[in-house]
């Protein structure tokens, strides 16, 4: 089989949630990038990690024994928004196509993601729209194009995180299609402390 890659973007300063930062927070006794890393290494065959420097140490801890290949690709420059950590993980993948999300997604659905890999083969992005809002941190890119796309973003600064898809061949999964092969808790995010208590009860 084809094989496919996981990208973990994970260089945000959790400013909501405070400390610990949301990547390594506890989610019923695991952390959080444990749960999002638990659930990719289902369904690819090596995940990626894109985080700045001084997060590499306790992202590596939590991911300490995981079942499937990880390296790391940290910003050469923090805080340059998604897009870039976007490009950063994609530019380090070493297959065709790769899921990218983020960290903070404990309900990850790894059908759902199988799906997306499926409906993205011969375009440029799979990329769901569960409602109003499309989901690029829930999407399967094929990694070239879209590392291009996403530096003709970066060309202007602070670029919304939708940008670089507007330029691709892409696909569109509406809910209804969603629906059918997965669950939309996958593309629930913890990003406050009243959000970790929501998942604990959720998860324990
Ligand atoms: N590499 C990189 N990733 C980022 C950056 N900003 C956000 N992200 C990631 O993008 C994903 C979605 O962002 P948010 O949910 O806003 O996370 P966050 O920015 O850490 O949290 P807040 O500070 O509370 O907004 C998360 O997985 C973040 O780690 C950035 O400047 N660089
Ligand atoms: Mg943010």
């Amino acid at each position: 089989m084809t094989r496919r890659s996981g990208v973990i973007v994970a260089g945000g300063r959790s400013v909501r949630m405070g400390e610990p930062e949301k990547t390594v927070v506890s989610v019923a006794g695991t952390p959080l990038i444990r749960r999002v890393a638990d659930r990719l290494a289902a369904v690819t065959d090596e995940l990626i990690v894109n985080c700045r420097d001084d997060q590499r140490e306790a992202i590596a801890e939590a991911l300490d024994g995981l079942d499937v290949e990880t390296r790391f690709a940290v910003d050469d420059v923090p805080d340059r928004g998604p897009v870039a950590g976007i490009e950063r993980g994609l530019e380090a993948v070493e297959t065709e196509y790769a899921v990218v999300v983020a960290a903070d997604m404990p309900f990850l659905d790894p059908d759902l993601i199988t799906h997306l890999f499926e409906r993205a083969t011969g375009h440029d992005v799979a990329i769901p729209r569960p409602d109003e809002w499309f989901e690029p941190l829930h999407a399967v890119y094929r990694a070239e194009p879209a590392v291009e796309a996403c530096d003709r973003a970066l060309q202007h600064e602070n670029p919304r995180i939708i940008e670089p898809i507007s330029s691709l061949d892409r696909v569109v999964v509406a809910r209804d299609e969603l629906l059918e092969y997965g669950s939309l808790d996958s593309f629930d995010s913890v990003d406050t402390p009243e959000d970790v208590m929501w998942a604990d009860g959720r998860l324990s």
